[in-house]
């Protein structure tokens, strides 16, 4: 073989070895979410958080191929889930008749049959007879009264769905999209107890201003351009804040169908200071151990739910809870979708430090792999037209749930799987 042809073998050689490595290079980056990002001024001890973070994302990098595709066995339940949500056109009138019946021991409200699209519809679309300021809560939220004495609360819109809201977990306004985001997402993972919320718009001359009591008038401006806006009537309202009437007119916003029940409210144990001082769960590597003392283990796997959730929304401002028939309500979901960029992993912190888990959230979580959840959640607001949060939203929620699988699989590896999985009948 003369020179010649060794060296055009040996570059032809090279060629493959340097294909080869960009080939698996560049399957792994696409494969591969963003790893846990560290914090910045974190909790004490430093090392234990960065020892943890380490192995969550060690295990995120080891994740089997399963939880990056679709599971086949979702099919079924997105099925039933369209057969649920794809009735618009069925008469509303039967829909609010039935009210009282609806709440049972395995829903708040009725799905089967299209009666979960029926009450958003009606929701969206029934008269309104009544505009007042909500009168709980700190956010600017109006209640509104529709034919039929239905009730539901008005979380108006603050943001445009491209927004990234900067600062602390819980900054900024409610987000009416999360509202609605939410209601699906835990339609889709199975947590039944959360109430039918959708986007509705209002027409202010039409809707509001007719039927607005006293004291929402009182709670109103004039702006500049001639528009009444409103301030609304809570803690955080201020005149400076206003809410407007769009071009057409309309104000955009969540209606959440009120929960006539009575519920009782708890303050959660993982709650943030909203000061500068650490809570104990931020401080207490034992924290958990804590909370069984006081807590029912059914009502900590409840809590695990209610924080995974919180976590692939990043909700990071669930003070408290309120509960109706031993169940926590997932009432109040609109500090969600604040920053698509970040993943805040305190909000996980009772499934990481609990390292428990019920069995039924566990098959939920696996069904859902692969983009399951946005392609669901697109298809079910598309009934209504409606696009509920950017694709930046719908990746950070995807990527979080596999770190949702990542901090699972390290709890399988500390402790076993029948110390983490639980049977909650
Ligand atoms: N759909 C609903 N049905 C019944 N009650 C509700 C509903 N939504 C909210 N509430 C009640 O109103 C309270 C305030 O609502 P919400 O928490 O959404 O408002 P908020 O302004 O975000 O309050 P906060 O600042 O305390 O978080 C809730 O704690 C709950 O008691
Ligand atoms: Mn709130």
């Amino acid at each position: 073989m003369s020179m010649n042809c060794i060296f055009g073998f040996s570059l032809f050689l090279l060629l493959l070895v340097v294909l080869n490595i960009y080939f698996f290079y560049s399957l792994s980056t696409d494969r591969k979410p963003a790893s846990f990002n560290l914090p910045l001024v974190k909790s004490e001890p430093i090392p234990r958080v960065v020892r943890l973070i380490n192995d969550f994302s060690d295990h995120l990098n080891r994740l089997p191929s399963q939880y990056y595709i679709k599971n086949p066995k979702f099919l079924l339940i997105q099925r039933n889930l369209i057969s649920s949500f794809n009735s618009s056109g069925q008469n509303k009138n039967n829909v609010w008749n039935n009210i009282d019946k609806w709440a049972d021991e395995e829903f708040l409200f009725p799905t089967r049959n299209g009666a979960a699209g029926q009450i958003l519809q009606a929701l969206r679309t029934s008269q309104i007879t009544l505009v007042d300021n909500a009168p709980k809560g700190t956010q600017l939220k109006l209640q509104i009264l529709l034919e039929n004495k239905q009730k539901l609360y008005f979380k108006p819109k603050r943001y445009v769905r491209q927004h990234v809201v900067q600062g602390s977990i819980y900054a900024g306004f409610d987000r009416h999209n999360s509202e609605v985001l939410t209601y699906y997402l835990a339609m889709i993972l199975n947590y039944k107890w959360v109430v039918p919320s959708v986007i509705r718009r209002i027409h202010f001359e039409k809707d509001v201003l007719p039927h607005a009591t006293v004291g929402l008038q009182r709670a109103m401006v004039k702006h500049v351009n001639g528009s009444s806006c409103i301030y609304g009537k809570c803690y955080y309202c201020n005149v400076n804040d206003t809410v407007c009437p769009d071009n057409k007119g309309e104000i955009e916003g969540a209606a959440i169908l009120y929960l006539n029940k009575p519920l009782k409210k708890h303050n959660s144990p993982w709650r943030r200071s909203y000061k500068t001082f650490k809570m104990e769960w931020e401080t207490d590597t034992y924290f958990c151990k804590k909370i069984t003392s006081v807590l029912s283990t059914k009502r900590i796997l409840n809590l695990i739910d209610v924080a995974i959730i919180d976590f692939l929304i990043q909700n990071g401002d669930r003070h408290s809870y309120e509960v109706y028939k031993k169940k926590i309500v997932l009432l109040d979901n609109g500090k969600g979708l604040g920053n698509p960029m970040f993943d805040e992993l305190d909000i996980l912190a009772p499934l990481y430090q609990c390292c428990m888990l019920s069995t039924t959230t566990w098959q939920s979580l696996e069904m859902v792999s692969g983009g399951s959840i946005t392609e669901t959640i697109k298809l079910l607001a598309s009934f209504h037209g409606e696009t509920l949060a950017t694709d930046d939203h719908y990746k950070a929620i995807e990527r979080r749930l596999l770190k949702v699988y990542a901090v699972v699989q390290y709890c399988i590896e500390k402790h076993g799987r029948t110390y983490v999985f639980k049977n909650t009948f």
